[in-house]
């Protein structure tokens, strides 16, 4: 991707992980939801996803979005999740498509299928289980905050039937740096670390595909997500895995 390449919420834990790990790999341009508290190594602008002006202004001559911008509380109201996360996902796409961009790169949750975990916990998180979700499976949102998040992936589907724009969606899991969560098995299973997160969006932006839904966790053996997607049409590698942790320390 030699085009502009626009990262929305570009100073949260996500945005942070992939600036550290890709700042040098594209010409980014960050969109910040208020003014950074640190100089930014490209250019950026500062507002709301849901400012259509705004927007408007981040997408041009841009080639790829990667769209991080949203509530990612677990427990968000639905107000929030509402206009932070659905409409303003709409609202960029709108203009990533009237702006041609070609890619769409789109921060998704493991609470848009959290509804499979119900039943199942917590065989599901322990190696022996082997329950597994892939992406073909349909949404089961676990709280407002998911069905936000299953929203934002048939917000991308239409704009990708509509008007062409390549889509991918990551179900990132538990995004935690230095080491997996401690005492915390769900956390585990789907533990994504910030190199591992920096590489499945650099990956996702050099893939060629059209609407794909992938699973953004490091290696776990814990894991009840399934790689082979991610492995197999963006050539993702991930290089963690939460077993060779140990309350906190590497183990072994
Ligand atoms: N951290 C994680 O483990 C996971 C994160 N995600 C998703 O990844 C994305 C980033 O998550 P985090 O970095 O953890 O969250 P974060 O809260 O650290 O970062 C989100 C950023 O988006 C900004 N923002 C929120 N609403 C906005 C709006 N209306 N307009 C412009 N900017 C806005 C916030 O100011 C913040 O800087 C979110 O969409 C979240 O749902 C999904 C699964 C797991
Ligand atoms: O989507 C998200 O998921 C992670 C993991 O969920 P959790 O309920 O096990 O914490 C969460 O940490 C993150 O804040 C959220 O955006």
């Amino acid at each position: 991707m030699d085009e502009t390449v626009l990262l929305t919420g570009a100073k949260g834990s996500v945005g942070t992980a992939i600036r550290e790990g890709l700042a040098d790999e594209y010409d980014w341009r960050y969109l910040f939801h208020n003014p950074p508290p640190f100089e930014p190594d490209h250019p950026y602008l500062v507002g709301d996803v849901s400012d259509e002006e705004l927007v408007a202004e981040a997408c041009e001559d841009v080639g790829a979005v990667v769209h991080l911008a949203g509530d990612p509380r677990r427990d968000a109201p639905w107000d929030s999740v509402l206009e932070n996360n659905i409409h303003g996902t709409k609202v960029l796409y709108e203009a990533a498509v009237e702006a041609g961009v070609e890619k769409f790169v789109f921060a998704s949750s493991n609470h848009a299928v959290g509804h499979f975990e119900t039943e199942r916990k917590p065989d599901l998180y322990r190696t022996h289980d082997d329950f597994m979700l892939d992406g073909t499976e349909l949404p089961r949102p676990g709280n407002h905050y998911g069905i936000s998040k299953a929203t934002g992936e048939i917000i991308g589907r239409y704009y990708h039937d509509e008007y062409g724009i390549d889509v991918c969606n990551i179900r990132i899991g538990n995004l935690t740096r230095g080491h997996p969560p401690v005492d915390y098995e769900r956390g585990q299973a789907m533990w994504l670390s910030y190199r591992d997160c920096a590489h499945i969006h650099d990956c996702a932006l050099q893939a060629e595909y059209d609407y794909e839904i992938v699973y953004g966790i490091s290696d776990n053996d814990r894991k009840y997500y399934s790689l082979e997607r991610a492995k197999e049409v963006l050539g993702y590698d991930p290089q963690d895995n939460s077993a060779e942790w140990k309350a906190g320390e590497r183990a072994g």
